[in-house]
């Protein structure tokens, strides 16, 4: 079998398409929706290639049509775990031992598979599963996941190139091995992007994978089985379990082999995660790599300098886009007195102008929120905001669960720079703003780094340098992904790597190599040409 260093494919940022009313994206994306929508599948676990039903059934719906049933997917009990765990094991060696390239090509695949024939629909499911419209399912399930297959192939390689020095008469290398265990991954229900690489950067480093997708993804995790399947993931190499959380993890966790986390979603669920394994410690063979990114209450500050209606703007999509789901969704905002009157103008008619429903209605900006729990807890936090004295929504307010979780988007104005929504991160569709007295800039900078457990994502509008220049040392802990002059979301891989620390994460970056050196956990060869054969240093003689 002939050998070589291969280059491989230039990493690209796939293009978004426009869906544009006429355009064939249009057609075949509100075709499969429609197709899917009337259709019912039947989601097994996949145990080393298996499908796996264990009669124990949850069932799907589109959270913007509640009552309408897309279909069942099967709940582990503690035996199929314990299955997915030794099924890893068993597949990871001939997986560790395949040559890179291999690997390499199966995850490009993917990519190219996503881009083409699955385009449609891994975006219908995503509108399907987690309410998304066309244009946020397009750049999350299309666009950022094919980026991410596509740059850590990329990553990796750079990450490989990266050798020590030698010097003459020795050979040192770097060998970067996969873990010895396996990883586990824990997936959110908001991106499918990060779905699918949470378990896929881990793999492609050589890795087996125990993956366990959020309850409210799974209709489109399934897509994503569907992809890696065609793609040629070999069977074990990532295994899919759902059901309880906490038996599914606590499982996982009191394995010996156990030899890293790769987690997205809340704060308290992964601190809770840290704890575990922190109390399990004696029992692992290796120190396991503790990868998590997490919640955020992410701010916008304006300058008096900046312009109005770019930072109304900034708010409206930051804050709302994907009803603000996203962890990098503004939901605390600073604006000055002097520039207050034409930011809510602004802000208002955008508002206004906002359709809400269905994403099969493609003028809808606003769809549902993803579940029951999610819609309680924001209607809760809206109803206290409505009887508070110091807190007046000045839009929105209103909601209705009646056919899907809709709540209206809501914006909050606060007395009280440290009120509860200025503080406590709701993830939906309100954002609450606090008007500062223009020559209280400075203070305003160490309020917003103190107010929040939290480091996510942030961004500052200035047409001031010197403001800007200020705004970027004062909150440079305030933020993993800091932006100037733009909305805080919508980072693209390749471009802007992605995560927060505090409370935020552990801030490893997806989509960079940062992350991917977690994955790995090198050897250091150091091979002698000539080897000595006397003890003796020159100066001792004979
Ligand atoms: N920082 C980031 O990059 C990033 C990206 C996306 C989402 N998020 C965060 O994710 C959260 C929203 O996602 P979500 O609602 O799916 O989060 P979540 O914490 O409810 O769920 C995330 C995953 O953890 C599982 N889980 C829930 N309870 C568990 C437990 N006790 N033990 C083990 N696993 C458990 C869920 O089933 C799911 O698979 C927000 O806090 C958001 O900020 C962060
Ligand atoms: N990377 C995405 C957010 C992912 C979390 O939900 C963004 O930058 O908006």
């Amino acid at each position: 079998m002939g050998k070589g260093f291969f280059q491989v494919p230039t990493a690209i940022n796939e293009p978004v398409k426009s869906y544009a009313p006429g355009t064939p994206e249009r057609e075949e994306v509100l075709a499969t929706y429609k197709s899917m929508y009337n259709s019912s599948v039947d989601v097994p676990l996949y145990i080393n290639g298996e499908e796996i039903r264990t009669g124990d059934t949850g069932t799907m719906s589109p959270p913007h049509d509640h009552k309408h049933s897309l279909g069942t997917y099967h709940k582990a009990e503690q035996q199929h775990i314990q299955k997915a765990i030794d099924t890893a094991l068993e597949a990871r060696e001939k997986w560790a031992n395949l040559a890179w390239e291999q690997r390499a090509a199966i995850f490009l695949r993917a990519a190219e598979l996503i881009a083409g024939p699955y385009r449609a629909k891994i975006n219908a499911a995503t509108m399907l599963a987690q309410s998304k419209n066309i244009f946020q399912a397009e750049i999350d399930a299309a666009c950022e996941f094919i980026d991410f297959l596509r740059f850590n192939v990329e990553f990796m390689t750079q990450i490989y190139e990266d050798q020590p020095d030698s010097t003459s008469g020795a050979w040192n290398r770097l060998e970067y091995r996969p873990l010895e265990g396996f990883v586990y991954a824990i997936t959110p229900f908001n991106f499918t992007a990060i779905a699918g690489n949470l378990p896929a950067s881990a793999a492609l480093m050589g890795n087996t994978v125990v993956w366990k997708p959020s309850d409210s993804q799974i209709y489109s995790a399934k897509v994503i089985v569907d992809i890696f399947k065609e793609a040629g993931v070999p069977d074990g190499v990532i295994n899919v379990v759902y059901g309880d959380p906490v038996m599914i993890t606590d499982t996982v966790l009191a394995s010996p082999d156990f030899a890293g986390i790769h987690f997205t979603g809340s704060t308290h669920v992964f601190k809770d995660i840290w704890a575990k394994i922190g109390t399990n410690i004696h029992n692992y063979k290796t120190y396991p790599r503790i990868v998590g990114e997490t919640g955020g209450k992410d701010f916008i500050v304006a300058h008096p300098s900046a312009n109005a209606k770019q930072v109304a703007t900034g708010i409206a999509r930051g804050a709302f886009e994907f009803q603000g789901q996203k962890c990098s969704a503004a939901s605390r905002a600073y604006i000055p007195k002097s520039l207050w009157a034409d930011v809510e103008k602004f802000l208002k008619a955008d508002i206004k102008s906002f359709k809400m429903g269905s994403p099969e209605d493609m003028g809808n900006f606003i769809t549902a929120v993803i579940h029951e729990g999610s819609f309680d807890k924001l209607a809760k936090f809206i109803d206290q905001a409505k009887e508070d004295d110091g807190a007046t929504i000045i839009a929105g307010g209103g909601y209705d669960k009646s056919e899907g979780y809709f709540i209206e988007p809501t914006v909050i104005l606060a007395e009280d720079p440290k009120y509860t929504t200025m503080c406590t991160e709701l993830f939906g569709p309100v954002i609450t703003i606090y008007v500062y007295d223009d020559n209280k800039w400075e203070e305003t900078l160490t309020l917003v780094d103190q107010t929040s457990e939290y480091a996510l994502t942030g961004a500052i509008f200035s047409t001031d340098r010197y403001a800007a220049a200020e705004a970027t040392k004062a909150l440079q802990n305030a933020a993993g992904n800091f932006y100037i002059n733009d909305k805080p979301t919508g980072a693209v891989v390749g471009q802007q790597p992605f995560g927060g620390a505090r409370a935020s994460g552990t801030n490893d970056k997806a989509g960079s190599y940062l992350n991917l050196l977690r994955w790995v956990s090198p050897r250091t060869i150091k091979e002698t040409f000539v080897t000595p054969a006397d003890y003796r240093y020159p100066f001792l003689g004979e």
